[in-house]
C-alpha cells in the first residue's frame, strides 16, 4: 500500500489571537509516496512553475530540516489548499515534510520537536500547531521555542469566504506596525484572553463580539481586504458568531450556522464578492500518516 501524509489547511489569529491561535479545517494537502530511495528529491505537483520539484521544494527542505540525513524519495503532492490564501499551505506543506522525515527516518522525533522545527521554519507556530495536532490551538514562543495547548472548537459552523486574488504573507506582514503603544497593547491583549476564555467556556455570543475587536493587525490589514468590512456587516444582518481574517488574508472566515449560510453568500455576492464560499468543518485529528 502506498504511505500518504494527509495534513489539514488551518486558519490562524481568530481575529485577537495574533501568531497565538490556530484552527485546523478540513482542506488537505497529501503527499503520496511513489518511491524510496531514490537518486534525488523528485517532487510532482500542479502548483505552477514557481514551486520548486527538486530538493528546494518546502517540503522537502523541512523534511531535511527534521532530519539531514534523511535519503531521498520521489513522491506526489496533491492540495486543495489554495497558496496564499490565509489557508495555511505553507505551513501544511512544511508539516508534510517533517511528517514525512519522522516517518521514514531511522531516527525517532517527539511531538515537541516536530513543533520546533516546523516553527523555526515558519516564524511563528499559530498555523503549523493546528497543522499538527488538528483542533484549536493556543500557541506561544517562550525564550524561542515553541508551546502549544490544544482544545475543541465550540459547536458552530465556518464559511471561509475565498478571494481570487493571493496575498502573500510576507506582504500582509510589511503593513503592521514595529510597535503599538502601551494602553492599545493591554486592551489587545485582554481582548485576546477574553476570547480565549470564551472559546473554552464555548460562549458564542461574547465569541462573536470579541473575535472582531482585534488590535493587533486586522486595522493594519484592512486596506488589503476590504471585503472584510463588507462580510462582517453581512455577518451582523444575519446573525453570525463573528467574523475574522483568516490568517494574513485574503480568506475571510464567518462563525456561522449552516442554516443561515445561502442567506449570507447571496448578500456578499449581491455586493459583487466573487471568491469562493466555502463551508468547512474542524479537522480533529492533525497530520497523519496512512498505510
Ligand atoms: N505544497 C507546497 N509545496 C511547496 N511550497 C509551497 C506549498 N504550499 C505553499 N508553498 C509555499 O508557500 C507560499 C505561500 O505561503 P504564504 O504566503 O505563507 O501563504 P499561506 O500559507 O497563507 O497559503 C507559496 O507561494 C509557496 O512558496
Ligand atoms: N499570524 C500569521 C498567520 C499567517 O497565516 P497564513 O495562513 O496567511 O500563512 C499572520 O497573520 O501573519
Amino acid at each position: 500500500m502506498t504511505v500518504k501524509i494527509v495534513v489539514p489547511a488551518s486558519s490562524a489569529n481568530l481575529g485577537p489571537g495574533f501568531d497565538s491561535l490556530g484552527l485546523a479545517v478540513n482542506r488537505y494537502l497529501t503527499l503520496e509516496i511513489l518511491a524510496q530511495n531514490t537518486a534525488s528529491w523528485q517532487v510532482e505537483h500542479e502548483l505552477g512553475s514557481q514551486v520548486p520539484s527538486d530538493e528546494q521544494n518546502l517540503i522537502v527542505q523541512a523534511a531535511l530540516a527534521l532530519d539531514p540525513d534523511l535519503s531521498p524519495l520521489h513522491f506526489k503532492v496533491i492540495s486543495e489548499i489554495p497558496l496564499a490564501r490565509g489557508l495555511g499551505s505553507s505551513s501544511a506543506a512544511i508539516v508534510a515534510g517533517i511528517k514525512l522525515a519522522q516517518h521514514f527516518s531511522a531516527k525517532t522525533f517527539t511531538d515537541q520537536e516536530l513543533l520546533e522545527v516546523a516553527t523555526k521554519i515558519e516564524g511563528h507556530p499559530d498555523n503549523v500547531a493546528p497543522a499538527l495536532f488538528g483542533n484549536l490551538t493556543i500557541s506561544l514562543l517562550l525564550n524561542g521555542q515553541p508551546k502549544t495547548l490544544t482544545a475543541t472548537f465550540p459547536e458552530i459552523g465556518l464559511l471561509a469566504y475565498i478571494p481570487d486574488f493571493e496575498l502573500a504573507t510576507k506582504d500582509s506582514r510589511s503593513v503592521l506596525p514595529a510597535e503599538l503603544p502601551y494602553k492599545a497593547a493591554v486592551r489587545a491583549g485582554s481582548v485576546g484572553n477574553a476570547l480565549v476564555a470564551a472559546l473554552l467556556t464555548k460562549d458564542l455570543d461574547l465569541i462573536a463580539e470579541l473575535i472582531e475587536l482585534d488590535g493587533y493587525h486586522e486595522p493594519y490589514r484592512q486596506k488589503l481586504v476590504p471585503h472584510l468590512a463588507t462580510l462582517r456587516q453581512i455577518g451582523h444582518e444575519v446573525g453570525a458568531k463573528g467574523t475574522y481574517l483568516s490568517g494574513a488574508g485574503p480568506t475571510v472566515m464567518t462563525l456561522l450556522a449552516p442554516a443561515k449560510m445561502p442567506d449570507f453568500i447571496a448578500k456578499a455576492q449581491a455586493k459583487g464578492l466573487t471568491g469562493e464560499f466555502v463551508s468547512l468543518q474542524i479537522d480533529q485529528l492533525g497530520a497523519r500518516v496512512i498505510g
